[in-house]
């Protein structure tokens, strides 16, 4: 929560609480001078010039009270907008890295969930949460304080009143409305299952007693489920008795307090209707502190959650002090030990592999076996828990972590399709690439039929589903080819396709002239220009 309202922009949102109170203020002030002036009129005057200074302050507290109104709406809005958007960015940039081995455990509806649900509701942090605490406690204090002036009696009783409709009121009816709710959800659930068994099994009630014992179990929780709306409209009539009747005891205890000065002549009549109106206009100030506490624990939670994901830990981090990244493209597995977190056994152990600059290495071997975690060490989505793995001799935990990924291109199994255009899709391999560069590739891997039916700009559909399992692993391989990377790791890229087309892709990537490390089940489809290293799951 301490992050969040650090995000907060500090001075404007202080100017929109200031705004506020001013707000709060100038409608009490607004129906104080009223008050005064028609009991000023009332007492006929001679001339309306003695009643001047309360027409002017009618109209000044009037359109200032709009003026202001409308100002701290504009500026909370903008305080909001300005917070939301740097919170959504800094759990961008917080994902980003955990992306992918620290995400593994993370159901991307939960993530979905965090990015937007929790992000949104945040944005009521300002309108919801703070503006209203911040104009309850300079509204109300200010109000006590003018109050005082006039009558210390009065303000005493105003801070009080206004401490049990801003504070214990809304703690009360928070915690007694938590409950209710949670009767209620029960007795819900309970009705809507009681309901659908007995429709289910009707058959077997009818066979057994009729149903009857079913009816009574369902009887019993419709009588909870009512009982629990009851509580739940009980609870709304006491909060708004409270709303309501709090103020008018303010009004009541202004005017006899200050009736009393009047009465004794200590004070003028002008100030008793003053005070009194003015006390009532007052309790606006805690107007929002119900709907704050409300919202209270839904902000809390959400940013408890954002904060969680923000806390996570990447699986791989940037070195303090990075190396300059070499001109030679070779990479080498070195002893290299990884286990999976949560995984009884490593996935890799020990394992020595050189793909040295411009090879064409072939990775083989039953499922398991570790292939995908090899591409995996290699794009450092994880380091190796002993040995290491160089790019061009040096350690990739030595090399700045983008400029390793800018070095290598990789084309997963399933490689992720984009609800995009063909066109789209293909530029997340290099963003200026040309129509013409485009179409080239796509002839490449054999999908210039697609491109023909589909065109460059058509849209390739929801995750690709327009797509078949085979053209949608071209389009990774094409996304590969593009890149300018100096690597290509592939996982798979022929499994989907026919002899033929197998052949032509393995051709095609054995006379490309940077460093290709592919995984494959099928040694067979592959001529003399591979070198073939076969991986064994560790027993
Ligand atoms: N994120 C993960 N968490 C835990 N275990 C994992 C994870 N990823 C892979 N493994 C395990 O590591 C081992 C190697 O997996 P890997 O995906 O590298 O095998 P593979 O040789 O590519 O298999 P396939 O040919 O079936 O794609 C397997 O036992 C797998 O269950």
């Amino acid at each position: 929560m301490r992050e969040t309202l650090a995000l907060l922009h500090g001075p404007r949102t202080a100017l929109a609480v200031v705004l506020g109170a001013l707000t709060v203020l100038c409608g009490a002030a607004l129906l104080a001078v009223s008050g005064a002036l028609i009991t000023g009129a009332a007492q006929r005057p001679s001339t309306l010039l003695v009643l001047m200074p309360l027409i002017t302050g009618v109209r000044l507290f009037g359109l200032s009270r709009a003026a202001l109104r409308y100002t701290e709406r504009l500026l909370t809005h903008d305080v909001t907008l300005r917070a939301v958007a740097r919170v959504r960015a800094r759990v961008l940039e917080r994902l980003v890295p955990l992306a992918p081995a620290a995400l593994t455990g993370a159901r991307g509806g939960q993530l979905l969930s965090r990015v937007r649900t929790d992000v949104d509701e945040l944005q009521g942090v300002v309108v919801r949460l703070v503006a209203p605490a911040g104009v309850a406690l300079l509204a109300g204090g200010t109000a006590v304080g003018l109050t005082a002036l006039v009558s210390p009696a009065t303000a005493a009783v105003l801070a009080g009143l206004l401490a049990v409709l801003g504070v214990a009121v809304p703690a009360a009816a928070a915690r007694a409305g938590r409950r209710a709710a949670v009767a209620a959800a029960r007795a819900d659930a309970d009705v809507a299952a009681d309901t659908l068994d007995l429709v289910r099994g009707l058959p077997d009630h009818l066979s057994g007693d009729g149903g009857a014992t079913a009816l009574r179990a369902l009887g019993e929780h419709l009588d909870r489920q009512e009982e629990a709306q009851r509580a739940a409209a009980r609870l709304s009539a006491v909060t708004t008795l409270c709303r309501e009747g709090v103020p008018g005891l303010g009004l009541v205890a202004a005017l006899w307090l200050v009736g009393t000065d009047v009465a004794a002549g200590r004070t003028g009549p002008l100030l008793l209707a003053g005070c009194a109106l003015g006390v009532l206009g007052a309790f606006e100030a805690v107007g929002g502190i119900g709907a704050a506490w409300s919202a209270a624990g839904g902000i809390r939670a959400a940013a408890g959650r954002v904060h969680d994901l923000a806390a996570a830990r990447p699986a791989v981090t940037d070195p303090a002090e990075p190396l300059p990244l070499p001109s030679g493209s070779a990479l080498r597995f070195e002893a290299v030990t990884l286990t999976h977190p949560g995984a009884v056994r490593p996935a890799l152990r020990g394992l020595d592999l050189a793909v040295p600059d411009g090879a064409k290495v072939a990775l083989t071997g039953g499922s398991g076996a570790g292939k995908s975690t090899v591409l995996a060490l290699a794009l450092r989505a994880r380091d190796p828990d002993a040995g290491r793995v160089t790019l061009g001799g040096t350690d990739l935990r030595r090399l700045p972590l983008d400029a390793v990924r800018s070095r290598l291109a990789w084309s997963a199994q399933a490689p992720q399709v984009l609800g995009a255009t063909l066109a789209g899709n293909l530029r997340l391999g290099r963003h200026d690439a040309t129509d013409d560069e485009l179409r080239a590739v796509l002839s490449d891997v054999g999908l210039d039929g697609v491109a023909a039916d589909l065109g460059l700009d058509g849209w390739v559909g929801e995750g690709g589903e327009r797509l078949s399992a085979g053209e949608r692993a071209r389009v990774g391989l094409a996304r590969a080819l593009l890149s300018r990377a100096g690597v290509l790791l592939l996982d798979e890229p022929t499994a989907h396709l026919d002899p033929a087309l197998t052949e032509r892709v393995l051709d095609l990537l054995a006379r490309d002239r940077r460093t290709v490390l592919l995984v494959t089940h099928d040694p067979a489809a592959l001529d003399g220009r591979w070198r073939v290293a076969r991986l064994d799951a560790p027993a």
